[in-house]
């Protein structure tokens, strides 16, 4: 075996892929974080939008949705519980390899599971991100925290963390969308709608314009969306290969001023265009998701479910990927396919568009706000 010391060796001779084996000894499970009860959620919020201008009227917007579940986001157990899914599909490929759950925003943090990992031996990581897409909020936000959690512990130069590809497009992504999406395409049509009266809706986390126009590389020229929003449609038509109905990208949980464009349409905004158009039922597709975390319970189960009722629309909203085996067992994969140096080609992926980098890309996913601090598993912009 090939031992390649990290990333950032690899992004010093520029390239897109390590495709050279890498002994990693473990797994940095790497999440949002959560509050845990009522008196979490302020200081959660604090730690989230530090330094980010979110005004206080819409930090006490989200608090409520968050005191309306016990101050408790969903997010920090279905972490514990993909944490333990992977260390069985771990176990069950007879492959040793210990995973450290750390959080961007809450405990346990990062700082803990790179001090942790150390402790026990384990310098070497691949990190996985509970996130799927590119952009600074899904992908250099993630890759930023590593760099400053590894100068906080005193780790940088000791610990090297590399990160697993966006996998948007792994088969294990997508398979549970797909198995979402048919299950309740053909439960309305059982009930008695023709497949042109469905309309699927692939929901994604609104972000701002600019944001979007700076993910993934310039040199491919995305477009307004940039690779943000070019994945998104790439993975909806994928899951709607061979389905007739009709179907759109659409966006959920804007934040920030008014005055700031962000994605759109908003998706309870074109639920209620849809209701006019001899459209009788909608399904709702947490596209941009991992697990079903506030965004999905609040912004789509309470409020795009009550938006469609109101518009005498049927809804119904299909699974995030959670547990599901083929993502957890497609989660390993993209580990081992590091670990093992599989050969780009043969790297799955269902959009013609990845398998995305492994190093991300110079320039990739600038900070409009703050532009670009030390990141690692990327080349220095
Ligand atoms: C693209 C994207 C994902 C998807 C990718 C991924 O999954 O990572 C995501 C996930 C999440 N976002 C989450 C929570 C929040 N996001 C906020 C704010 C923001 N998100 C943004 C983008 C995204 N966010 C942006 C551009 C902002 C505004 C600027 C900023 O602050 O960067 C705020 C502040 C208040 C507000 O403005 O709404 C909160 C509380 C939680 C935890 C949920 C739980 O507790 O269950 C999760 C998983
Ligand atoms: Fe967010």
């Amino acid at each position: 075996m090939t031992l390649v010391p990290s990333a950032s060796a690899a992004a010093a001779s520029g390239a897109e892929h390590i495709v050279e084996a890498v002994a990693y000894d473990a797994i940095l499970l790497a999440s949002f974080g959560g509050p845990e009860g009522q008196d979490d959620v302020i200081p959660f919020l604090r730690n989230v939008t530090r330094g980010r201008g979110i005004p206080d009227e819409r930090l006490e917007e989200v608090a409520h949705h968050y005191r309306a579940f016990g101050g408790v986001s969903p997010i920090n157990d279905q972490n514990r519980e993909l944490k333990v899914a992977l260390e069985a599909e771990i176990a069950r490929r007879g492959i040793e390899l210990p995973v450290y759950w750390g959080n961007r925003n809450w405990a346990p943090y990062l700082d803990e599971a790179l001090q942790d990992a150390h402790a026990a031996g384990h310098d070497t990581l691949i990190a996985i991100g509970t996130s799927a897409y590119s952009s600074y909020s899904s992908c250099r936000q993630y890759r930023e925290d590593f760099a400053e959690a590894l100068q906080r512990t005193g780790l940088d130069g000791t610990v090297t963390i590399d990160k697993v590809r966006q996998f948007f497009d792994h088969p294990g992504f997508v398979e549970p969308f797909v198995e979402g999406v048919t299950g309740a395409l053909r439960e309305f049509e059982a009930g008695g709608l023709s497949a042109e009266q469905i309309h699927v809706l692939f929901s994604t986390h609104s972000i701002p314009s600019t944001d979007a126009a700076r993910s993934g590389p310039a040199s491919r020229g995305f477009g307004e969306g940039g690779a943000y929003a070019a994945q998104h449609l790439a993975v909806a038509e994928a899951v709607m290969a061979g389905e007739p109905s009709p179907w759109s990208l659409v966006y959920q949980s804007r934040s920030g001023p008014p005055t700031q464009p962000w994605l759109e349409p908003d998706i309870n905004d074109a639920i209620a265009g849809l209701a006019g158009d001899g459209v009788r039922a909608v399904v709702i597709v947490p596209l941009g998701f991992v697990s079903d975390h506030m965004e999905v319970l609040w912004d789509l189960d309470t409020e795009a479910l009550q938006t469609a009722r109101e518009n005498g629309l049927l809804a119904t909203r299909v699974p995030t990927p959670g547990v599901h085996a083929a993502f957890v067992s497609g989660l390993l994969d993209l580990v081992l396919e590091r670990r093992d140096g599989v050969p780009v080609a043969e790297r799955p992926a269902v959009t013609s568009l990845g398998p995305w980098y492994d190093v991300c890309r110079p320039g990739c996913c600038e900070n409009v706000r703050r532009g670009f601090s030390p990141a690692v598993a990327g080349v220095a912009p």
